[in-house]
């Protein structure tokens, strides 16, 4: 995917679950029906020492399955045959990486338990291993403050909650100033958030949608997502147990504003 000019706020896109590192891994998974295997392009490490070890991984099989036989019952293998084995089975699992990595971006993304080798970063992320994206982004003077900052690691709270109760506009006026480029619009009586962006494709607003679900999966709390005309994404963010505005609903325009967009944003025309 050829990389479109970079905007310095926009990291390449990676679904951004949690500033302190993912609670759970997010994975590009499909069922590949030639070799009957499922595979989770999350990182080519688990999958290739599973590979050798047979075991599954998250629940996923290392391919090719079918289970192998139990080793009692297997003949011995020559050990030429047996290396044979391995470099078939090693130029499988390339051949499968390099298709994935072209289609992986149409993959819808599925959640996975962490790893039990640990959370490893998903193959398609820019490798800031030891650096902070948060850290990236505000030495760039893309966080408009550390507030902003500060909104985007904290966890919503259940909505049910009997604490929870709409907040003033004035409430709502102060806290708009940590989240960038959202602004406040009352629909019927209800206060809300509003955002929208225009994005390159259809597909790519759907990929948007993609990882602000993620978000809203792991918090617990929903936006409103609109996709009109084809490339015009908009969403508003409420909470609809209170019919208004609550910390949820910033927190969770926070973490969309996190998010690294790289190829879904449609990069500004310079006037
Ligand atoms: C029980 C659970 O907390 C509720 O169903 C959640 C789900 N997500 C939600 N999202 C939003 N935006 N408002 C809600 O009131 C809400 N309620």
């Amino acid at each position: 995917m050829h990389a479109a000019q970079s905007d310095p706020c926009v990291l390449p896109s990676r679904p951004d679950l949690n500033q302190t590192g993912p609670k759970s891994q997010v994975c590009f998974h499909r069922s590949v029906q030639w070799s009957d295997v499922s595979i989770s392009a999350c990182s080519a490490v688990p999958l290739v020492s599973s590979l050798f070890s047979g075991a599954t991984q998250n629940g996923l099989r290392a391919f090719p399955s079918p289970d192998p036989a139990p080793a009692k019952q297997r003949e011995p293998q020559p050990p030429m045959l047996r290396a044979a084995t391995v470099q078939a089975r090693l130029l499988l699992l390339s051949r499968s990486y390099v298709g994935q990595a072209k289609a992986a971006s149409s993959w819808p993304l599925v959640r996975r338990k962490p790893s039990r080798l640990g959370s490893v970063r998903p193959f398609y992320q820019m490798d800031t291993r030891g650096q902070d994206e948060n850290k990236i982004l505000t030495a760039r003077g893309c966080h408009s403050s550390p507030e902003s900052q500060e909104l985007a690691m904290k966890s919503c709270v259940p909505c049910n909650s009997k604490d929870l109760h709409p907040m003033s506009e004035d409430s709502a006026k102060k806290l708009l100033e940590q989240v960038n480029g959202w602004e406040l619009i009352t629909e019927g009586d209800v206060l809300k958030l509003h955002r929208a962006w225009k994005v390159k494709n259809f597909v790519k607003g759907l990929e948007f949608f993609q990882l602000v679900a993620a978000i809203a999966e792991e918090e617990g709390h929903h936006p409103d997502l609109h996709l009109v005309g084809w490339n015009n994404v908009k969403i508003d963010v409420w909470t609809h147990s209170v019919r208004g505005l609550t910390s949820n609903d910033f927190i969770l325009a926070a973490k969309i504003n996190d998010l690294t967009l790289e190829g879904i944003i449609r990069k500004k025309k310079t006037t």
